[in-house]
């Protein structure tokens, strides 16, 4: 065989981070052959992340590792801003579950990867490299070449496509050459975790103390995370110094408490970076993750973003690789998912510079303005139920939208997740009912009506589900629907409240769960024609 043609593995990811074994996973349950490689020789042990939310952990769902996750995880996990004063001048507390989880969990990010690591071991086509760095890598019309050094071997891999999910100080995006714009914040932070919580209390609190910020976090499994700002020329050295420690300790836990009895797992001092890398695909190579983006973790949105990205790219990459699809459906991975890592970032330092403003006076502005704008309820709703938090939307990409302006529109944002109830009675969440590909979800009518033999050779190409949703009450009368539709009853009536909401009644929905496009009965030919065209789908002549 022609030395190019011989591939190690359909799709190699370097990197053994949540992101990495997130899009690991995704394309082992989509039965591609996918190589890991990991520099270290175990995972990372020490708690870095601190919040997961809802849209991850719908990502974790979707590769079937709930149970195994949600024992590592608090949900409903608030987050409170206290002035110097001790008052709480916001409180992030959402109490929704629109895409079928709660919105901010606090998690154990080990113990979360080591389950995704464990995850792999269900898959005969997925591989895990430890102790394996890549040096350099070429690039080919047919793939990519990587030379490595494994276990202090050199040797050299082969695949059809390469993703750097190999963090912020990425070999792949760096040898890629595609800026990294952005800058390193001039404040530091000291991180210490403490196992055998000292103070037990739940949530985050983000005391915006101007002598010096601090954060107290309460995590799974009995981990308490403390940050301190470090000031302006003390060193780690100098912070991480035993009578330094003690009087940063006795600020925050109560009068007496024996310091020599705290359990540490790790102290450490970093910088906060805002970047985002120029490109996130060139040719057969994509960066995802701390690779193409690193944020403040204010929001704790660097974990979630990179979530987004492996969510984004990994079911592309399988259907690419299957030949079910053109590299057109790859690119619009580097359309959609910037623009939306970008608005992170700026969410990001927008909530540092509000937690520690740069001087006494602003502080004072700050706090004197969220009093006046906590008076007002819809203000205070806005903060509490996170809506000024950007949720994804595709513009352009795999989305139709010439029906709806931009705007109002439903297409190219993430489907709501309620429960519904299969034929034989039991209540699930839609995703484990949809499965793992795409599906055409409609609300009381049957599309198949309406579909043309195009439309139907189209949907046999996606390999998509038909499905109706009806109220529960009428689930079982089949006057209406074709054996090819499955019925689904709306348990919590929120189906009927979605299309009752936006103009039309069928939805596209990609196997991510983001609306590629909507369309009523009558309009389904045409919609199905555009999607199709939009990934450079192969159909088979109708
Ligand atoms: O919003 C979250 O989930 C986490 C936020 C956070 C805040 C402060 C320090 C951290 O390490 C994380």
């Amino acid at each position: 065989m022609n030395d190019k043609m011989r591939f190690d593995a359909d799709v190699i990811v370097v990197g053994a981070g949540p992101v990495g074994l997130t899009i690991a996973n995704t394309l082992g349950l989509h039965g591609v052959s996918v190589l890991l490689l990991e520099r270290g020789d175990t995972l990372i042990d020490y708690p870095r992340a601190v919040g997961m939310d809802d849209e991850s952990l719908r990502t974790v769902q979707g590769i079937g590792l709930t149970e195994q996750v949600l024992q590592h995880l608090t949900p409903f996990h608030w987050m409170r801003f206290v002035n110097a004063k001790g008052r709480v001048y916001a409180s992030i507390e959402p109490r929704t579950d629109e895409f079928g989880w709660s919105r901010r969990n606090a998690f154990n990010q080990p113990a979360v990867d080591r389950e995704l690591l464990a995850g792999l071991e269900r898959f005969p086509n997925a591989a895990v490299s430890m102790s394996t760095e890549l040096e350099s890598y070429e690039q080919d019309g047919e793939g990519v070449t990587l030379k490595v050094i494994k276990a202090g071997a050199p040797t050299t891999l082969r695949c059809r496509y390469l993703v750097g999910a190999d963090g912020g100080r990425s070999v792949v995006r760096t040898q890629l050459g595609v800026g990294f714009g952005g800058f390193t914040d001039t404040s530091q932070w000291l991180v210490v975790d403490i196992r055998n919580d000292p103070l037990g209390v739940p949530y985050i609190y983000m005391h915006s103390d101007p002598k010096r910020p601090y954060v107290s976090v309460a995590l799974p499994d009995g981990v308490r995370r403390f940050e301190f700002m470090v000031w302006e020329g003390e060193t780690e050295e100098q912070i991480t110094a035993p009578a330094r420690m003690a009087e940063l300790l006795s600020k925050v836990l109560p009068a007496g408490t024996d310091i020599s009895k705290l359990d540490f797992i790790r102290k450490r001092v970093y910088t906060h970076n805002a970047r985002i890398a120029d490109r996130w695909k060139v040719g057969r190579v994509m960066l995802a993750g701390d690779a193409a983006h690193i944020m403040p973790v204010w929001q704790g949105q660097g974990y979630n973003t990179g979530m987004r990205d492996a969510t984004n790219l990994a079911w592309k990459l399988a259907w690419v690789v299957k030949g079910k699809a053109s590299d057109t459906l790859l690119e619009t991975y580097n359309i959609e998912r910037p623009p939306h890592a970008k608005a992170m970032i700026d969410l990001s330092v927008a909530a540092g510079r509000i937690f520690y403003p740069r001087n006494v006076f602003k502080a004072a502005v700050r706090d004197v303005s969220t009093w006046l704008l906590n008076q007002i309820p819809a203000f205070k709703r806005y903060f509490s139920e996170m809506r000024y938090k950007p949720m994804p939307f595709y513009s352009e990409g795999l989305v139709v939208h010439e029906k709806v302006a931009r705007k109002a529109s439903p297409v190219g944002r993430l489907f709501i997740q309620p429960r519904v109830r299969t034929l034989d009675g039991e209540v699930k969440l839609l995703d484990d009912v949809i499965g793992s590909g795409f599906a055409l979800l409609a609300w009381g009518a049957d599309p198949n009506y309406w579909l043309n033999a195009r439309s139907k050779a189209i949907l046999a190409a996606m390999g998509a589900r038909i499905i109706t949703a009806k109220p529960v009450v009428q689930m079982h009368r089949k006057v209406d629907m074709s054996d090819a539709t499955e019925v689904v009853g709306d348990e919590q009536m929120r189906l009927k409240d979605w299309f009752g909401e936006h103009p039309g009644s069928i939805v596209v929905l990609r196997p991510d769960r983001f609306v590629a496009g909507i369309a009523f009965p009558v309009e389904i030919n045409e919609l199905l024609d555009a999607v199709a065209a939009r990934m450079g789908l192969k159909v088979e002549a109708a």
